[in-house]
């Protein structure tokens, strides 16, 4: 099982950044990139499905192929995305920001009935992030903000969806804190989202500092 993060191999940092639909993790994604940048960080920012042909794949089925299948698709995707992107990017120093990537897969194929187990065992060998964010929101504010600016897919559209995902992501934040991951939760219901990016830069500042010595 792989239990290592980058931080143990002493080159480059990654972090995820997951939570329910309008949660704000593009955005705040974004706020982040440009903190790191400006701190001086060579960052690299993805997102799943990723740019890849496996990737491409899963978003142009996600309408029409539900369940297991697309759950498989996703974690494909997801080791597929880890060996050609993230990797040779943390090797080569760079802080990577995964806009979605584990929790994700814990979660969003729930809306089509697939059991959080099937999930996990589909997920647990992928590259653990040095840190992982769980953007919390109250669900009648990110409801709000979906409607505001739309929803992005077909599990937006479930009836309650925000107040499912919300229980949906507090689960799949447990199994990764009693799987040992490094978890962030982060409510963003109230922040704005450069104070939430702040944070998160600073949980980032503080990995990447050289643990003290110890004096004897
Ligand atoms: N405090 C906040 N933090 C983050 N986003 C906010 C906040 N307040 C309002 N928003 C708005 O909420 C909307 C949803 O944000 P965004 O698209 O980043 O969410 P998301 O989590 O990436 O959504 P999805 O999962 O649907 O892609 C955007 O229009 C964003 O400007
Ligand atoms: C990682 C992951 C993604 N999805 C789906 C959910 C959406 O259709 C897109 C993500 O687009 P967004 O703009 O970030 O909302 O991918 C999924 O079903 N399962 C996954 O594990």
């Amino acid at each position: 099982m792989n239990l290592r993060t980058s931080s143990d191999r002493g080159r480059g940092l990654f972090v995820s950044v997951d939570g329910p639909g309008g949660a704000g993790k593009t955005t705040i994604v974004r706020h982040l990139a440009q903190l790191l940048l400006t701190e001086g960080h060579q960052v690299h920012v993805t997102a799943e499905p990723s740019s890849g042909p496996i990737g491409k794949l899963a978003c142009d089925l996600t309408p029409t192929v539900t369940g297991h299948a697309l759950a498989c698709l996703y974690a494909a995707d997801r080791y597929h995305h880890v060996e050609t992107e993230i990797k040779p990017l943390l090797k080569n120093g760079h802080l990577v920001i995964s806009d979605r990537y584990v929790a994700s897969g814990l979660v969003v194929q729930r809306f089509d009935g697939v059991d959080p187990v099937f999930l996990w065992q589909l997920n647990e060998e992928a590259e653990r992030p040095d840190l992982v964010v769980i953007l919390e929101a109250d669900p009648d504010v990110i409801a709000e903000r979906l409607e505001a600016r739309g929803p992005h897919n077909r599990f937006q559209h479930t009836p309650g969806s925000s107040h499912t995902e919300a229980v949906f992501y507090r689960q799949a934040t447990e199994t990764l804190e009693e799987a040992g991951f490094a978890v962030l939760a982060l409510d963003c219901s109230s922040r704005p989202p450069e104070q939430s990016a702040a944070i998160i830069a600073g949980e980032l500042t503080a990995l990447l500092a050289p643990s003290e010595a110890v004096s004897g």
